[in-house]
């Protein structure tokens, strides 16, 4: 199953539709680049082609683009090393092919870098660059002063429904689906100015229509609420992608909840490709969920939404039957979803490695959910005191790994009882007083896949995207991984 709005990324810029001085503009900028050295800001609503006409526009030039993310703190060292290589390739091409794009994704997010000079730094970044840069941004106000001064601006208007049909007419066209033109009109309709919503809007009805008609793009709201264990048979076992999505809208649970839910259900009935491809999908909307953390703008939630119920729906390939008992997230499916869990949730890997000898990523998909299987709850309590003493476990990490609220005295008392076993057996000169620990040695980490890609996985959501495609796959593998762990576990 791929993604259509992937699929059907235009690769020149006269794909690009709509706004077509904003593009006429971008190209000038480009030819001209040579002559007046300064960077653009593009911005523009989520899904009107800003990152498309980028990414277009440096092929159309024949320059190789560079993707970087503002929140990203190595953004500066990774400019300077790509812009340093390119300026000397650069020289020996002796022309301006060897030239790299450098595309910068939520340059309008700089402020919510911890790091608060990044706005500066990035400013100072664009005024010294030898290499083209463009800036993609929501919201050009939300941009400094001194960074808007410092670059040309140009604007992407919501895409107007005129330009929008005739891309879903064309996406019909390839697929070979039998539509209605009042269906697609009604559906750029729907999707006012948003041409990605527009393109996974019709993916997902073609999943289930053999024919597009204009009855069955559902424009009103529904006043029904649907509870969560019916959406989980809808998406997991008896509905399409389109249903299942319009069932998303009518659960009262917020896309990071869906996504936890589903992600912890699914495995249930999935086995195999279907499997695979429905995890493909929860790591893109888990992207879409870190790009909404990092901008605060929720209008990406559609897209995470639009990945966890009809994309999951679409990668069910064998019907499913009988009844599975689905149950709640566990804390599991929480584990690094933000910056908070996944401080907590490495603390406690590195202490696992330190005290085990074995490697954090062992630990984390190995260890972590063995503990959290023997220690659920706090039960047996003697073993969760162990725990916290032989790992210096905190009361956040107590909870963290048993799944009990953090402030409760159940938690507090454990950590109590473990802090005075540590100053004990310190006096007795004892080590190793935690019995589990043996089992550390039981895990063989090759089988689970574990390929060391510790430092990796471990950046921030999706902020360095060299290749989108790669980056995907080594996401999609980990959640192999960390399945496989927990098979292996529970
Ligand atoms: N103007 C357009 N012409 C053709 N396809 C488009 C256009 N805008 C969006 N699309 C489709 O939507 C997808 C997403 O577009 P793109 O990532 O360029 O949007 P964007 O404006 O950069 O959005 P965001 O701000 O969310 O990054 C593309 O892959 C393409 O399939």
């Amino acid at each position: 199953m791929v993604d259509w709005t992937e699929k059907y990324r235009p690769t020149t810029l006269s794909e690009v539709r709509g706004n077509d001085s904003a593009r006429d503009d971008l190209k000038q900028w480009a030819e001209t680049w040579d002559d007046h050295r300064e960077a653009v800001i593009v911005h523009g609503s989520p899904g009107v082609g800003k990152t498309s006409a980028a990414h277009a526009l440096a092929n159309d030039m024949g320059w190789d683009a560079i993707e970087l993310n503002a929140s990203d703190t190595r953004t500066k060292d990774v400019i300077e090393r790509v812009a340093g290589e390119a300026a000397k390739s650069g020289t020996l091409g002796g022309g301006t092919g060897g030239r790299k794009l450098v595309v910068m994704d939520e340059a309008d997010n700089i402020h919510g870098n911890a790091d608060r000079g990044g706005a500066r730094a990035v400013t100072r970044l664009v005024k010294e660059a030898t290499q083209p840069m463009v800036l993609i941004a929501n919201d050009y106000y939300d941009m400094s002063n001194a960074l808007r001064n410092a670059c040309r601006e140009i604007e992407f208007r919501d895409v107007g429904k005129r330009s929008i049909v005739p891309v879903l007419r064309d996406v019909c066209r390839r697929e070979g689906i039998t539509y209605e033109d009042a269906a697609l009109s009604a559906l750029a309709q729907k999707n006012a100015g948003d041409l990605r919503s527009a393109i996974n809007d019709l993916q997902a009805l073609a999943e289930e229509h053999e024919v597009l008609t204009e009855d069955d793009i559902v424009t009103g709201e529904r006043d029904t609420t649907e509870g969560i264990f019916d959406f989980l048979d809808d998406v997991i076992k008896e509905k399409g992608a389109e249903e299942s999505l319009y069932a998303a809208y009518d659960v009262d649970e917020t896309p990071d909840d869906l996504l936890n839910w589903v992600e912890d259900n699914v495995p249930k009935d999935y086995s195999g490709a279907e499997l695979a491809d429905a995890y493909g999908f929860l790591v893109n909307a888990d992207k879409w969920l870190g790009r909404v953390r990092a901008t605060q703008d929720y209008s990406y939630w559609r897209y995470a939404t639009d990945n966890v119920a009809a994309g999951v729906a679409a990668a069910r390939r064998e019907p499913k039957g009988g009844w599975t008992r689905y149950g709640p997230p566990s804390y599991w499916s929480k584990l690094g979803r933000t910056k908070g869990t996944r401080n907590t949730r490495d603390y406690v890997a590195r202490k696992i490695a330190e005290q085990s000898g074995c490697s954090m990523a062992t630990a984390r998909r190995e260890v972590m959910p063995f503990l959290a299987a023997m220690t659920h709850h706090c039960k047996p309590r003697e073993l969760t005191v162990a725990m916290a003493a032989a790992y210096d476990l905190e009361e956040e990490h107590v909870a963290f790994v048993t799944g009990s609220g953090k402030d409760t005295n159940k938690v507090q008392d454990i950590v109590a009882d473990a802090e005075a076993s540590k100053a004990e057996a310190a006096v007795e000169h004892s080590g190793g007083a935690f019995a589990g620990q043996a089992s550390v040695e039981d895990v063989d980490a090759s089988e689970s896949g574990d390929t060391g890609e510790d430092e990796g996985d471990d950046t921030d959501e999706d902020v360095f995207v060299d290749d989108e495609e790669a980056d995907t796959k080594s996401d999609d593998a980990e959640d192999d991984d960390m399945q496989s762990g927990l098979d292996e576990f529970f």
